[in-house]
């Protein structure tokens, strides 16, 4: 097993740094982007409102770490099935200068038995993107059953995902070992070409590892890279940059 100070350097490589709150601000992005710039290395990408692209574009710039990607979220956080409402945000956040769109896949409309419209929306959504990554929320939470995370998985990977991702972080159940586990499966299943993405209420260096075993094991570690794995998280860098200084118990203490 390797050493946390290991995971959590490669976690925080993995990470989509994350501020997706009502209250943003650029004020907020600009330090979210500070933040970015680390002791240890940087982020895979910042993920932020579609209104704080360009903040972020500027922000990470000044900090000269322009190489971290700017995702942004479509379709968020309702997974309305509307396909030409989901199509135009991410064209227009693509526009904007996103170089990934996280969209949040039909879920209710999977729970009712429609199968088309989620792979309509992942399709539209990924020709929108062009070149740039087209990352799905499944909402694995409240999809709730391991046959719906599957199928949800499958329809978002044959539609084109470029990753499929757990959940919006916006609902009571998030990121699980278990959805994990079904969902890294369809991938290996599929040759491995898309990524994953676990988000939600990853918060430590300790719950990063068990996701990244999980992916080891079903497809290899050499396969866990920024292109194809990702957590996306709003306050697990505090706590893995904790681990890489030898705070851990302090923060813990802290009750971060
Ligand atoms: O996509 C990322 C999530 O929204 C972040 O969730 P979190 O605030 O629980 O880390």
């Amino acid at each position: 097993m390797q050493n946390l100070k290991t995971i959590a350097r490669q976690a925080l490589n993995l990470m989509d740094l994350t501020s997706l709150n009502d209250n943003d601000t650029t004020e907020v992005i600009n330090k979210l982007c500070q933040n970015a710039k680390t002791a240890h290395g940087h982020p895979a990408a910042v993920c932020v409102y579609p209104a704080f692209i360009a903040d972020a574009r500027r922000a990470l710039s000044e900090q000269g770490i322009s190489k971290v990607q700017i995702a942004t979220v479509t379709n968020f956080p309702t997974g309305a099935a509307d396909v030409a409402l989901a199509e135009g945000e991410t064209k227009a956040a693509i526009a904007a200068g996103a170089d990934e769109v996280d969209v949040v896949f039909p879920w209710r409309a999977l729970q009712t038995g429609d199968t088309q419209i989620g792979y309509d929306l992942v399709a539209a959504c990924k020709a929108a993107c062009g070149d740039k990554l087209l990352k799905v929320i499944i909402e694995s939470g409240e999809l709730k059953t391991p046959e719906l995370i599957r199928q949800a998985s499958l329809i978002a990977i044959d539609a084109g995902a470029d990753f499929i991702k757990t959940s919006t972080g916006k609902v009571s159940i998030n990121a699980t070992p278990e959805a994990a586990e079904i969902m890294l499966g369809v991938i290996a299943e599929k040759g491995g070409r898309c990524g994953f993405k676990a988000a939600g209420g990853v918060r430590s260096a300790e719950e990063a590892q068990v996701y990244l075993a999980i992916a080891a094991r079903l497809l290899g570690e050499a396969w866990i890279t920024p292109a194809h794995f990702r957590f996306g998280a709003s306050s697990l860098l505090a706590s893995l940059l904790a681990t890489l200084d030898d705070k851990q118990s302090a923060i813990s203490q802290n009750g971060y």
